[in-house]
């Protein structure tokens, strides 16, 4: 495994690999982008990458441009050591780490921005957050050149406003949604997960069981309001004394609209989203519900 850090060094070994590749039915390059501090959730997308691709490429990069100013960017869990042991053990080719200096070299003068989608759920609660990841998202992928790039679906917004740049500015690339992992007791993996304390851990479980709630709750009604749905979701979670909520939301998806009322047998995806404190810990997560078929 490669540890890079510079684009130009990147951009030739990745040449270079590339003409070494024989025929193949898989994908030249695939592409994994994450903030490091890896757990089981960002090893499935790199498994996901490894089986669909001969050139897997991590990267690794907290990106100051993605945080607000009074958010968590100074804190965010960083173990660059530990992460390259996990990356070389899941098989991946290159890692790439590079400095805040090497992705933003001066003061950034072009931002890329999706509109419409980006103001809703996490981009209502972080402001700036959207078009931070969109900018880097799109200089990774432009550094890169991957055929595909992985994304995780516990950030399902993410997932649709990356969908929506690469199809609006015609990138060549195939964004791969991968399922959302879970602990055993249901919490959704995420770096963040750390800054919990042993009852914030525990208080925590009431998300994951809302969204199976939620889903129960569908079975049972063939034809309801997104409004009654997103009360029987909220009761749940306000069942946990700790739990402090940012949103939660009944949307479709991707478009990321209020439904219509849902009406038996009439096909629709909603997804109910939800993003909770626990102290100063936010937590995302969410279900995809297809109805109607
Ligand atoms: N539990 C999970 N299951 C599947 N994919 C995940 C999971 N957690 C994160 N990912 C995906 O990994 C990629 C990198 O995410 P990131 O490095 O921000 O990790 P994270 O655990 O989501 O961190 P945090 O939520 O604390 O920001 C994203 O595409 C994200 O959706
Ligand atoms: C896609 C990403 C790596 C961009 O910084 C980040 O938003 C993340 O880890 O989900
Ligand atoms: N996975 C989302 C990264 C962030 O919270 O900034």
């Amino acid at each position: 495994m490669e540890v890079i850090q510079s684009v130009a060094l990147l951009r030739s070994t990745l040449q270079q690999k590339k003409s070494g590749i024989g025929a193949s039915l898989k994908a030249p390059v695939g592409f994994v982008p994450t903030m490091g501090y890896l757990h089981e959730g960002h090893l499935s997308l790199i498994k996901a990458a490894r089986e669909a691709s001969e050139i897997v490429v991590l990267s690794i990069f907290v990106n100051p441009l993605q945080f607000g100013p009074t958010e968590d960017l100074d804190r965010y869990p960083r173990d660059t050591e530990r992460d390259l042991k996990l990356a070389e053990e899941a098989g991946v080719d290159i890692v790439f780490l590079p400095q805040v200096e090497e992705m933003y070299p001066g003061p950034v003068k072009t931002t890329v921005s999706v509109s419409g989608i980006t103001s809703v759920l996490c981009g209502a609660s972080r402001p700036v957050h959207f078009d931070g990841v969109t900018t880097v998202v799109a200089k990774l992928l432009n550094i890169v050149q991957p055929d595909k790039a992985f994304f995780g679906l516990k950030d399902a917004q993410q997932v649709a406003v990356v969908s929506q740049m690469v199809q609006d500015l015609n990138m060549n690339v195939d964004i791969v949604a991968c399922p959302i992992l879970r602990e055993e007791d249901g919490l959704a993996m995420s770096s963040r997960n750390v800054f919990l304390s042993k009852d914030e851990r525990e208080q925590a479980l009431v998300l994951s069981r809302s969204l199976k709630a939620a889903e129960a709750w569908v079975r049972e009604h063939a034809s309801f309001r997104a409004e009654d749905l997103r009360g029987a979701v909220k009761a749940v979670i306000e069942e946990a004394p700790l739990a402090d909520i940012d949103y939660v939301e009944v949307l479709t998806y991707p478009q990321l609209e209020q439904p219509e009322a849902v009406e038996a047998g009439v096909p629709v995806r909603l997804i109910v989203a939800l993003a909770v404190k626990f102290g100063a810990t936010r937590l995302i997560d969410n279900t995809i519900l297809t109805l109607g078929k």
